[in-house]
């Protein structure tokens, strides 16, 4: 429904984003996945309207041809602004008459949002007062009050203690029923955890996009863990020659072994261990997780 294509953005003459095509489907929560600096937020700029592209187009289906996007678009930026001396309530119908609702739909909208996002107990305190999961809350009644069909979030529980994090977390995937939803985060898990599909992002380019489940699919597989009480070079090279063993790599916490059957590698490698009386100290059975896939992806 929404199509993005050789979207590109350069700032003097350096491209922070570059040529990058995508879709998003209807109803999908979609995290837009990213180191710093990846160009997530110059992304989210030209797709909402507030930053022209140098090149590339965007748009959505069944939109007149010329229309303005932002009237399709809700957005809260990384760091929004508040007034904090208005009300919740006076924020959102303020928003709402910047957006052409008139005093009254704005007033009826406010009182339908802070209820949607569940801060209608706090609609009439000021937002000074506010945590910062009421704010990004009251951020995402603000983006969602001219009724968009999608919205762009950028980085919203980046700033978050736990508790605010995972209410917010919970909040938009809630809200993938009324819109679509497409945020921007570096934390792996955040993106696992609510996200239908993601668009991995890396030096303004898409390296990969697709489904959680397809990605799982492509690049999740079985690895064992392994640590023992000493580490030798040696190691490493007769666990690299085992059967049923891919690649084999260190790091602080001991050796991972990626494999093709894990039975296979099981049995070798503890009958090698055996042989060699190696001290053992922890052996794991596991799948590689997204924080692998996403350093596969951006290490290619
Ligand atoms: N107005 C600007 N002028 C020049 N360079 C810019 C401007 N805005 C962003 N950049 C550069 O573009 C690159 C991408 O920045 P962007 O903020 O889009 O990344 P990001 O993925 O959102 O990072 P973060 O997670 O740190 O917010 C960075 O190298 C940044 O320094």
């Amino acid at each position: 429904m929404f199509h993005v294509q050789n979207l590109t953005k350069k700032f003097d003459r350096t491209a922070v984003v570059k040529d990058i095509s995508f879709s998003l489907e209807k109803g999908n929560c979609v995290a837009l996945l990213g180191a710093n600096g990846a160009g997530k937020t110059t992304t989210l700029r030209m797709l909402s309207g507030l930053l022209k592209p140098n090149g590339g187009s965007i748009t959505f289906e069944g939109a007149e041809p010329g229309a303005d996007i932002r009237s399709y678009i809700g957005y809260l930026p990384q760091y929004p602004v508040f007034h904090s001396w208005m009300t919740g309530k006076e924020f959102l119908v303020y928003v709402g008459q910047l957006a052409h609702l008139t005093k009254q739909e704005a007033t009826e909208r406010a009182e339908y949002y802070l209820e949607r996002v569940g801060i209608a107990n706090v609609g009439n305190q000021k937002v000074g007062k506010y945590s910062g999961g009421m704010k990004q809350r009251l951020g995402i009644a603000q983006a969602m009050i001219h009724k968009p069909k999608m919205i762009m979030l950028d980085e919203p529980v980046s700033s978050l203690d736990p508790i605010g994090r995972r209410e917010v977390l919970t909040l938009m995937e809630e809200l993938k029923e009324d819109t679509t939803v497409l945020f921007s985060t570096h934390i792996l898990t955040d993106a696992e955890e609510i996200s239908d599909a993601l668009l991995v992002m890396h030096h303004g380019e898409i390296l990969e996009q697709g489904s959680l489940a397809s990605l799982r699919d492509k690049y999740q597989s079985a690895k064992i863990e392994l640590a023992f009480k000493t580490f030798e070079e040696e190691q490493l090279e007769a666990l690299k020659a085992l059967p049923g063993i891919g690649e084999v790599t260190a790091n602080r916490d001991g050796i991972i072994c990626l494999v093709d059957d894990t039975e296979q590698a099981r049995q070798a490698i503890l009958t090698k261990v055996t042989q060699e009386n190696w001290a053992l100290t922890d052996f794991s059975v596991s799948k590689t997780t997204l924080e692998d896939m996403f350093m596969e992806v951006v290490n290619k």
